[in-house]
């Protein structure tokens, strides 16, 4: 991987000390079940966040709720203050872009041809154009193969663009997620675990990797289990506990609260988030 930060600069970068993400009271019902109740995030330029809890505390479904996949039961999502709109690729071309939990690429396509895929919220050329196949066409052809190129030196990839998806060892495979994600030039990236199944190693490199995404000015919120990269990685981070906010705060601050602790073990503790499930 690169860290030159230039050639990886993201056309969408925020100013800095600007708010990008600010998410307030967000809850999702799914019938009788309230998988995130009056969540508030805010992520700022330049930021790493992280976002922590047990198995089943509402992190994916916040996720989606900030990504257009669901449309929140209550609240409001402001992307660099505008309300979100409520489809998934309209928020992609918002500047929010994000990665799965489960690794969704098109495995029989290249590498190279993956990032183009992740441009396609970016090229203007419309479905007359592409038929026709004209100059504009080609031209706008070409950049993108550029801008995906310049992505694939960013990551790492380069000697791999031309392999096939499905060949790619598994720590690339979500390396070019993230390049993939990339390619719509967000404001923000939402990772979602992109060290799940991952060697020490690998894990060692995607950290750098999101050190030198946020380099590039692009803000990061980061789902992730392993808390060895959470705690080195983030500015700030948050802990969801049954769809609650339990505390948020710098590393030091959330790795000494005992509440968080008792959450992982699963050890009641008081005003413990979910408590009354009955609300
Ligand atoms: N589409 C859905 N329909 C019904 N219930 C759902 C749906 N999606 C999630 N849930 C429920 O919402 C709760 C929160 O799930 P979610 O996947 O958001 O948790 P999580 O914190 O991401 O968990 P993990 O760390 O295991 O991925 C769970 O009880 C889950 O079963």
């Amino acid at each position: 991987m690169t860290t030159d930060t230039t050639r990886g600069t993201s056309r969408a970068a925020a100013t800095p000390g600007e708010t990008v993400l600010d998410a307030r009271g967000v809850t999702m019902r799914f019938g009788g079940l309230t998988a995130v109740r009056g969540v508030d995030l805010t992520v700022g330029s330049g930021e790493i966040v992280g976002l922590i809890g047990p198995n089943g505390a509402g992190k994916t479904t916040f996720f989606n709720c900030l990504t257009g996949l669901y449309v929140p039961t209550e609240g409001e999502v402001r992307y660099r203050g505008t309300v979100l709109p409520p489809t998934s690729f309209k928020v992609t071309a918002a500047g929010i872009a994000r990665t799965f939990q489960n690794i969704r690429l098109f495995a029989d396509m290249t590498v190279l041809e993956n990032v183009l895929v992740g441009r396609h919220t970016r090229t203007k050329e419309g479905f007359w154009s592409a038929v026709l196949r004209g100059p504009r066409f080609h031209r706008a052809e070409q950049a993108s193969r550029e801008r995906a190129m310049e992505l694939l030196e960013f990551v790492g990839l380069t000697p791999k663009a031309d392999h096939l998806a499905r060949n790619l060892p598994y720590g690339e495979q979500r390396t070019l997620e993230i390049a993939r994600a990339l390619a719509s030039e967000p404001g923000l990236l939402l990772l979602d675990e992109p060290t799940a199944g991952m060697n020490p190693q690998e894990t060692r490199t995607t950290e750098g990797l999101v050190r030198a995404i946020r380099g590039t000015g692009v803000a990061v919120l980061v789902i992730e289990h392993d808390m060895r990269f959470i705690f080195t990685l983030c500015d700030r981070v948050a802990v969801l506990v049954q769809g609650e906010k339990l505390i948020e705060g710098d590393s030091a601050t959330v790795q000494g609260d005992e509440r968080v602790i008792a959450a992982y073990l699963g050890e009641p503790f008081e005003n413990a988030p979910g408590k009354e499930d009955d609300r």
